[in-house]
């Protein structure tokens, strides 16, 4: 391996600790603590682990977690019962309702019913508008620490190739959007990209977000290359035991790149910060001191 590994864990941990100081100093200014609030619908196991690892977080931070767990079979007015009640409680500063929902539930309709200024996750059309248009709102959790990531290692992007290669409104849209804004010439490929890895190749800049399991190769890496890893796939390794593996073949693209970030230890630990620095933001405006 040649490429600089890029440690997303020992990053998000310095993030966090900034973090928490700056809860403190919120909290002697504003006489409360900022507040998250999860809802959970259902008992999807990965789920349940990351929800409980964002209130390990928030609790490590200085942030109050509300914890919402709903049964699976609940239904859409049930659950925009509990976003509105969120909305109008003054104690909660970010609301996020874990995805994916259960079928009987549009998820589109409950993200929009979220208060925009309480969406941590940056997933209301309201704040994907403010990102499109370059205006202040809630920037998406992980490609916001896939930009952090990419700026530890390459502080100037202006002029840089970047691909994505994704377009999901949480992560490929998103993430162009953040790249774009730092001057990068920004391509979004796809399934449906003809001669994906020749796209690619002309990447300085390398985000895989498409959710299949190391569908980068080393060939589709241009040397020197920045890759970013946002993918989390379990799969079957060894007979009865699995592992996690990311949407780039990591021995073989770490063997090209100049920097490249690993799965698990990436892009997850930072998506968590980010959520935490969203919801210390949201509680600055709500106090009036952003
Ligand atoms: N409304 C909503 N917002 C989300 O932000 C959201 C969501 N729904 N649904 C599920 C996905 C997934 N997600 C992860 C967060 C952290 C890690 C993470 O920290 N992963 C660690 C450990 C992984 C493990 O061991 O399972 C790592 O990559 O090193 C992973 C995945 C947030 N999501």
């Amino acid at each position: 391996m040649s490429a600089a590994l890029i440690d997303g864990k020992a990053v998000a941990a310095s993030l966090r600790e900034r973090i928490a100081d700056d809860v403190a100093d919120f909290a002697a200014s504003a006489g409360r603590v900022p507040g998250l609030a999860v809802v959970l619908v259902g008992d999807d196991a990965a789920s349940a682990v990351y929800v409980r690892n964002k209130a390990a977080a928030c609790a490590a931070a200085g942030i109050a977690g509300h914890e919402h767990r709903l049964p699976a079979d609940t239904s859409e007015e049930a659950l925009l019962a509990v976003v509105l009640g969120l909305n109008a409680d003054p104690s909660v500063d970010g609301i996020l309702v874990q995805l994916p929902l259960p079928p009987q539930i549009d998820a589109s309709r409950i993200l929009a019913a979220i208060s925009a200024d309480k969406d941590v996750d940056g997933f209301h059309a309201t704040n994907a508008g403010r990102l499109a248009t370059g205006l202040p709102g809630f920037v998406p959790c992980t490609p916001l620490g896939c930009l952090h990531l990419i700026r530890s290692v390459g502080p100037d992007l202006r002029g840089a190739e970047a691909v994505v290669i994704g377009r999901s409104n949480i992560v490929g849209k998103p993430m162009a959007a953040l790249l774009l804004g730092a001057d990068c010439t920004v391509t979004i490929a796809h399934s449906r990209t003809r001669d994906l890895p020749e796209v690619a190749r002309r990447a300085d800049i390398l985000v895989a977000a498409v959710g299949r399991p190391e569908m980068v190769r080393g060939d589709w890496v241009k040397p020197g290359a920045i890759v970013i890893d946002v993918g989390i796939n379990r799969i079957a390794s060894t007979p009865g035991r699995t592992k996690l593996v990311g949407d780039v073949h990591f021995a073989e693209a770490s063997a090209v790149a100049r920097a490249i970030t690993p799965v698990p230890g990436g892009v997850g630990p930072m998506t968590i910060a980010m959520l935490l620095a969203n919801t210390l933001e949201a509680a600055r405006r709500h106090a009036g001191l952003a």
